[in-house]
């Protein structure tokens, strides 16, 4: 977690990468693993180099994790591989596609590690497997430098392949399932590994000269299991047949219990691989804390801002989202503010304003804007589940402004006067994601500024700043006075403009 985000935050987003594949409110993260063959990275080749997100995604989540010490606390899920792409042992343009994807929608709510694990429940129900398999959880904290080496290749031998493995936390049995689900996606690569692929598989369509491990390298499924069980095919594929002994790592593991974990993942397979995968992604740092799992919401408040008006009246607004199959969406749905007289006010929302598509279903959106009775409203309640209101201390996105062109964001926010008696300037702190040297991935640095009183307005003073960041994307912000803070606020809900 970064400091001064706030946990819920981080799992609304989570929700909202994970739910809002297309259309209204969407993120464009799922859509870069469907279908399954596709490649959203960034090597001129294009669809042409012969590469595959979704088995870039979890590649990079094994070379990330497999260098944990479970004794120490040390490693897991981390982010670190974006240091450490320079390594032999991390050969291709899997860590810089994967960092450089993620950076697009970086940002402080959910960290590179954090997204890297959503990345594999994609890429996984983008090849055919079940999302809801593998519960996603957000916590994980990204390193700022490489970590140790050490993820076996094709020509370690047995004995310490297991021990990394075992070092990782991972029996003999869950590594083998491991690795084979793992190869159930993507292909080993001439530009990588000429030694064991051979240059006739390079083409002008296949660039990297790609062969896939099973003859279904764009499906997650058991078909190179039963390939090398059967001896059809590609027999499982170049690490188990490789004219040079050494480079049969996957024989290896596979023959290793007599192909009894074989045998039974071909039976079992999508279950097992859920099982590992999500062993793999919860393999993090000893002082990380993880969330509870981060479920698809049915019904959810989303892009909630406030606003204020010149005589001083307070307005909450944001987005009602319903994640449906079956029974369709009403025309309008209704929410109720709980004000500080604990009477509350039950209203209806605006007509539908979107729809989307998700893995899940179908999204509707409506939006609403309601005056609350303020200050001192303090919740607004919406099918059942209840959304924190801070109508003490908040920004005013539709009076704040990015200017992209000029790299400044500028801020208003508002405070109940009631609580800024001889406290001076209000403070803003922007949480801005930048590039860093070593990695592709971006990290956040904070960038404070004081917000000085420019009005009142009924019972509320008005405060603004402005101020030159490195990047104005995928910034958050949020206001502190005193002991007061305001909730956080993506300034990509600020209003947008000169
Ligand atoms: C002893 C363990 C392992 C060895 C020696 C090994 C080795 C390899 C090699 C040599 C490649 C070819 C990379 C390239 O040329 O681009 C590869 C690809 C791949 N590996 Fe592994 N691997 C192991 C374990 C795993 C595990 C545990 C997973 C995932 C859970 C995994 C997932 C993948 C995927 C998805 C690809 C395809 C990448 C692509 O198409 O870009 N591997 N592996």
């Amino acid at each position: 977690d970064i400091p001064g985000i706030e946990r819920q935050a981080s799992i609304d987003e989570l929700e909202h990468f994970l739910v809002d594949n297309g259309g209204y409110n969407s993120v464009p993260f799922a859509s870069a693993v469907s279908p399954c063959a596709k490649y959203s990275g960034f090597a001129a080749g294009g669809s042409n180099q012969g590469e595959q997100t979704s088995a870039q995604w979890v590649r990079f989540a094994f070379h990330d994790f497999v260098t944990a010490d479970l004794s120490a606390g040390t490693g897991g899920l981390d982010a670190s591989l974006g240091f450490e792409g320079a390594r032999d042992e991390n050969k291709g343009i899997f860590v810089d596609d994967t960092m450089q994807f993620i950076s697009q929608t970086f940002s402080a709510l959910l960290s590179t590690a954090d997204q890297v694990t959503l990345a594999v429940v994609l890429a996984v129900a983008g090849c055919g497997g079940n999302a809801r398999a593998i519960p996603l959880r957000v916590g994980r904290t990204d390193a700022t430098q490489a970590g140790p080496s050490g993820v076996p290749g094709p020509f370690t031998p047995l004995e310490p392949t297991l021990a990394q493995f075992a070092k990782a936390g991972f029996s003999a049995t869950e590594t083998i399932a491991l690795v084979s689900c793992g190869h159930s996606l993507g292909r080993i690569h001439f530009s990588n590994f000429p030694d064991i692929v051979d240059n006739s598989a390079v083409s002008a369509t296949n660039l990297n000269g790609g062969i896939g491990f099973d003859s279904t390298p764009a499906g997650l499924d058991p078909a190179g299991m039963n390939e090398y069980l059967s001896g059809t095919n590609g027999r499982g594929g170049p690490l188990v047949t490789s004219p040079n002994v050494d480079a049969r790592s996957d024989f290896r593991l596979f023959n290793s219990d007599g192909n009894q974990t074989i045998r039974d993942l071909s039976v079992n397979f999508g279950r097992t691989c859920s099982a590992v995968f999500t062993k793999m992604l919860n393999t993090v740092p000893g002082s990380v804390s993880l969330s509870a799992p981060v479920t698809p919401q049915t019904w959810k408040v989303t892009n909630i801002i406030m606003h204020i008006s010149n005589g001083g009246s307070v307005r909450v607004e944001g987005l009602f989202r319903y994640l449906w199959t079956t029974v369709a969406p009403p025309q309008k749905v209704t929410y109720t503010t709980i004000s500080p007289r604990g009477t509350s006010a039950t209203h209806r929302s605006n007509s539908v304003i979107g729809t989307g598509t998700s893995l899940f279903g179908n999204t509707t959106y409506w939006d609403f804007a309601r005056a609350i009775d303020s200050p001192g409203t303090t919740t607004l309640s919406f099918e059942g589940a209840t959304y924190p209101i801070n109508d003490m201390i908040f920004i005013l996105p539709t009076q704040s402004r990015v200017e992209p062109d000029k790299l400044l964001i500028r801020i208003k926010a508002a405070a109940a006067t009631s609580i800024t008696a001889g406290i001076g300037d209000m403070e803003a702190t922007l949480y801005v994601p930048v590039s860093q040297a070593g990695s592709k991935a971006f990290k956040i640095t904070t960038v404070k500024l004081p917000l000085k009183k420019f009005t009142v307005a009924g019972n509320y003073t008005l405060y603004e700043g402005k101020i030159n960041v490195a990047n104005v994307k995928n910034v958050v912000a949020k206001v502190v006075l005193g002991s007061s803070e305001s909730q956080s606020v993506k300034t990509s809900l600020f209003k947008q403009g000169a």
